[in-house]
């Protein structure tokens, strides 16, 4: 549709007022009245200025109704333009002035109470018109309606340029019946978007809406989630919240370790919030077994801490198979803590026994002597699986005889363990430090739904774990105990697990001591245990010793810590007398140390001056900057050597250099997305291992230095 331009007869008609006044003044002259002839000239010109003015002043005011018209056409329903149907009256004084009122005829049929046309007409007006104006009538009858000026569109309401360009991703998301009504900046940062829309049938794929929330992250600062009314067409996104850096274990009132069997069906064991505040929990009795898989440092040990000592207070025995042999020695004497495996032989005797319990508990069944409902619930830790199974093959190789199979028999008995464990309520919590295809494979992901990745993913340990490349592959690094678990709507989210002390750790008198000793469980229900190592037995033929078997581990006799003192590794720590420190001196551990057996000799001390000249050394020295050895991890770790790629060849889960100034990496949280505000470019959407986070909007062929995550089966 176009508008025929209007004539314009201002400056001829201004020209022609010049010259009737030099008319007048020739035949002035003529008839012998030149003053009079003068007085008629200097009079047009003035004349002629007003003229051409108000002219000039009407047809800018024409031009400025066209454009109006122009831009409210579709929404008027108009078919053609047709100038009547926008006049703009009641001007005010100025070039060319303001329309006070403006008047709109629309055609016949048009929903005019629909809240979005009426928005839409005025956000229109407003933006041709660079004022605001409200709607002042709605004549239904004859089918207009008027707006008058709300008053003029002030520097500070301008809508920052964040929010133009969130309005602007929405509607190219959403389409054009996309409208914002509410937006929300919390400290200078939009925060909330809110608005409706007409696109229904749109909006109802779960994928599309998924995009939605996706390219939005991308496109604007932040993570961002949005929330659908499908029932009203109305839609919410927000920025999503922030987690505290760390959270400790809240204590909660002490439960009846006694009533084991009562509590078993409805335990929940807490275990994180996820950014709402909403509390993350394993229950055994749906989710037999829990996983937890994450790189060293990033809170897998913690959050095992975190579960055992919450079950023990509901009266479970716990059996631990520490792979590190270190993780759980804190725990050894905590109640309800049976017994800690902290040598190959032990574990591979605690795996043993838990499949003999498991075994013995399906014969119960079996021969009907007893019920599910009869059992108590076993919880055995294998934590730090991949250390336990090199160790393992390593030790097996060394003790393996003729007639013993080729693998050892714990592993399937492992196995086994997490396939069948739910019945006999045995039930595993299986820490390793990546997911593999080992446990990933046929039917054994169907045994570990409850699964917490700690840290942050590579994308294919992301496919393992979350059959997604992108689910937790942007986890902060600097934010310790940060994961990634599936919440009751079977919904992977981001959580900051619960921070639980080490009781081997903790300072006596400290806070965590404190709050040890709050989460203890009081009531014992369940003697620690021990393992009595096998012996070698003499061969009467040859009169050998023949060295314990596999099978002598696996089946060696169990007793009760108070029947073997001799046996029992709780207590018989460090002497008073002999400082750790000089135990763990490479001196000592070389036996080339003074120190003998039960010796008290003191670490000597450093000499005088070396000890004065250190610290004056360490007053003077500057604080350094805090390096990645000291800020806990390698931030590259994980990672290929740095190349040069353009930002169309970038996928999710890439390290960038976003800043080469600052030196800021970020790890790209969505494939590049087409800018929808730039066309040519892409939005690069990263995250810091700090947690911080920004869009770089670039052209496709930018170049930037990036690390690719390395893969997992290399
Ligand atoms: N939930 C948490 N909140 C805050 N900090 C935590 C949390 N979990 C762990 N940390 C910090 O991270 C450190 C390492 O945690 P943890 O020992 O559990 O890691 P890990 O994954 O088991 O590593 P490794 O395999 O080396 O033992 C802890 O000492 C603690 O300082």
């Amino acid at each position: 549709m176009a508008l025929a331009t209007p004539t314009t007869p201002w400056l001829r008609n201004a020209v022609l007022c010049v010259a009737i006044g030099i008319a007048v003044l020739a035949a002035g002259q003529l008839l012998g009245h030149l003053t009079a002839g003068w007085i008629a000239l200097i009079a047009s010109v003035p004349i002629a200025v007003l003229i051409g003015a108000h002219g000039k002043r009407k047809q800018m005011r024409r031009q400025l109704a066209d454009r109006l018209l122009q831009a409210v056409a579709p929404r008027l329903g108009l078919r053609s333009l047709d100038r009547r149907a926008v006049k703009l009256t009641r001007w005010s004084r100025g070039w060319p002035g303001v329309p006070t009122q403006v008047v709109l005829r629309y055609a016949p049929g048009l929903d005019d109470v629909d809240p979005q046309w009426q928005h839409d007409i005025l956000t229109t007006t407003t933006r041709l018109l660079l004022e605001r104006y409200r709607i002042d009538l709605v004549d239904h009858q004859r089918c207009w309606l008027r707006l008058q000026l709300a008053g003029p569109v002030e520097e500070e309401d301008s809508a920052p340029a964040v929010q133009v360009r969130a309005e602007r991703t929405i509607s190219e998301l959403i389409g054009p019946t996309a409208s914002i009504t509410r937006t929300e900046f919390v400290d200078g940062e939009l925060a909330l978007i809110e608005g409706h829309h007409q696109a229904g049938a749109k909006i109802a794929a779960s994928g599309y809406r998924a995009r939605i929330e996706r390219v939005l992250s991308t496109m604007l600062p932040g993570r961002w989630r949005a929330h659908w009314d499908m029932e009203n067409d109305g839609f919410r996104f927000e920025l999503r919240p922030s987690f505290p850096a760390s959270i400790w274990l809240p204590v909660t009132a002490r439960p009846d370790a006694e009533a084991v069997l009562e509590t078993y069906d409805s335990l929940a064991i807490p275990y994180g919030v996820d950014e709402d505040g909403e509390v993350m929990v394993w229950r055994p009795a749906v989710d037999p077994n829990l996983m937890l898989v994450g790189s060293p440092g990033t809170g897998k040990t913690v959050t095992a801490h975190t579960i055992l000592t919450q079950v023990t207070g509901y009266g479970w025995p716990v059996w631990v198979v520490d792979g590190k042999s270190i993780e759980f020695l804190g725990f050894q004497s905590w109640p309800n803590v049976q017994i800690v495996g902290t040598s190959i032989e032990q574990q591979v005797a605690i795996i043993h026994r838990a499949w003999e319990v498991m075994e013995r508990r399906y014969e119960l069944i079996t021969s009907g002597q007893a019920r599910e409902s009869d059992f108590e619930p076993l919880l055995v830790f294998l934590d730090e699986w991949a250390d336990f199974r090199a160790n393992l093959m390593s030790w097996y190789a060394g003790i393996k005889v003729k007639g013993d199979p080729a693998k050892p028999l714990v592993l399937v008995e492992a196995g086994s363990l997490a396939r069948k464990g739910r019945t006999s309520r045995v039930h595993l919590v299986f820490g390793t430090q990546r997911p593999d295809a080992e446990y990933f494979g046929g039917d054994m992901r169907d045994n570990f739904r409850m699964r917490v990745s700690m840290g942050r993913l590579s994308p294919q340990g992301a496919m393992m774990m979350w059959e997604s490349p992108t689910t937790g592959t942007s986890i902060p690094r600097g934010c310790r105990g940060r994961a990634t678990t599936i919440n009751d709507d079977n919904r992977a989210v981001e959580v900051q697990t619960y921070r639980t002390p080490d009781p081997r750790k903790a300072i006596p008198g400290s806070d965590e001591a404190r709050l040890l000793n709050q989460l203890r469980p009081d009531c014992v229900v369940h003697d620690r245990l021990l393992i009595v190592p096998p012996r070698g037995e003499l061969d009467i033929d040859t009169s050998e010793i023949d060295e314990p078997t596999y099978n002598d581990y696996a089946t060696a006799k169990w007793v009760r810590a108070t029947d073997r003192p001799d046996l029992d590794p709780v207590g018989s720590c460090l002497g008073d007398h002999v400082d750790g420190r000089t135990l763990a001196s490479p001196m000592t551990v070389f036996g080339l140390s003074d120190l003998t057996e039960g010796s008290t000799r003191p670490r000597p001390q450093l000499r005088l001056a070396h000890a004065g000249a250190a610290a004056a050394d360490s007053a003077t020295r500057p604080a350094l900057p805090q390096t990645e050895e000291e800020a806990g991890y390698d931030p590259f770790e994980g990672y290929r050597f740095p190349t040069s790629m353009a930002a169309h060849f970038l996928s999710a889960g890439d390290l960038v250099l976003v800043d080469e100034d600052e030196r800021t990496w970020g790890v790209l949280d969505e494939d590049p997305t087409e800018d929808l505000e730039d066309e040519g470019y892409l939005a690069l959407s990263w995250r810091s291992d700090d947690d911080d986070r920004g869009v770089l909007s670039v052209p496709t062929d930018h170049s930037f230095t990036v690390r690719r995550p390395i893969e997992l089966q290399e």
